[in-house]
């Protein structure tokens, strides 16, 4: 039996202001993310070979062996990857000649979050995401601080405000960096493997926060845990997606495929 499906998609959302979604009242309408033939050599090797998505749910897991390509998948929905051959568009922008406005719909955690905090306190590092950016204005300062206070707020991160981001523990690293994320208010959220680095305990809190954000969600993860809930999981393997399912069957053909 094929797990390979084409989902029936929601046309664009234009801004995705207002309408709610399926489980999740009050979200804004998820992008479409397509993928088209996508290709992408690295180096001497094809570590995605014709991929084909359209991508609307709000929340989306990707899973697959090591090295199986899940990550430069991931890269591709950012524009942090661009394809060999093929195309993506996220939200109806091409990533590989409009990458700055599919880098403002798209937000990405990495799995370490030390490679994404740049500023030396935890307040700066989320005010650094609302810095003006080329031909924007910006925030006024007083409202910059204002929108970082309540973000730090919102996560519990208010009383470490001024602490050295190099202190807080792992699990408060990886929610400062999907603080500093979130704040830019993305369409989409992006996170390859949130919580490898993480213990259990930081690491449920990591995978509730993705499950719960009003955002829509790609996550890769070998922590399987995390994809409670979520619409669709995507299984790769040697640079293919082999699976396209509901989680259960989805992860269930995973389990197989790694004789687990
Ligand atoms: N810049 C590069 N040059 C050459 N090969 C690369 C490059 N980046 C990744 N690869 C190779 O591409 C393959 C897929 O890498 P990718 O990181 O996408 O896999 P992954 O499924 O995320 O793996 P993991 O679960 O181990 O993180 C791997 O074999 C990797 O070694």
């Amino acid at each position: 039996m094929s797990l390979l499906r084409r989902t029936n998609v929601v046309p664009d959302a234009g801004t995705g202001a207002g309408a709610g979604h399926d489980g999740a009242p009050g979200a804004a309408v998820p992008l479409t993310v397509r993928l088209d033939d996508v290709h992408v050599r690295l180096g001497e090797r094809d570590v995605l070979r014709g991929i084909d998505l359209e991508l609307a749910e709000h929340r989306v897991g990707v899973v697959g062996a090591n090295g199986s390509g899940k990550s430069t998948l991931a890269r591709l929905l950012n524009g942090l990857v661009v394809p060999t051959r093929g195309q993506v568009a996220v939200g109806g922008l091409d990533t590989r000649t409009q990458g700055a406005a599919v880098r403002r719909l798209v937000g990405f955690v990495f799995t370490d979050p030390d490679a994404q905090i740049v500023m030396p306190t935890v307040a700066e590092d989320v005010a650094y995401s609302l810095r003006p950016r080329r031909g924007e204005p910006g925030l006024p300062e007083a409202e910059r601080a204002a929108v970082v206070h309540a973000a730090l707020v919102e996560r519990g991160l208010a009383g470490h405000a001024d602490h050295p981001a190099h202190l807080l523990s792992g699990g408060q690293k990886q929610l400062l960096a999907i603080t500093s994320v979130l704040v830019t208010r993305p369409r989409l959220l992006v996170a390859d493997e949130p919580t490898t680095l993480l213990d259990l305990r930081n690491a449920r809190a990591i995978g509730r926060l993705l499950g719960s954000v009003e955002q829509q969600v790609v996550v890769v993860t070998h922590d399987l845990d995390v994809l409670d809930g979520y619409d669709r999981v995507l299984v790769v393997d040697d640079g293919r997606v082999v699976a396209d399912d509901e989680p259960a069957p989805a992860l269930a053909f995973y389990r197989r495929l790694m004789g687990a």
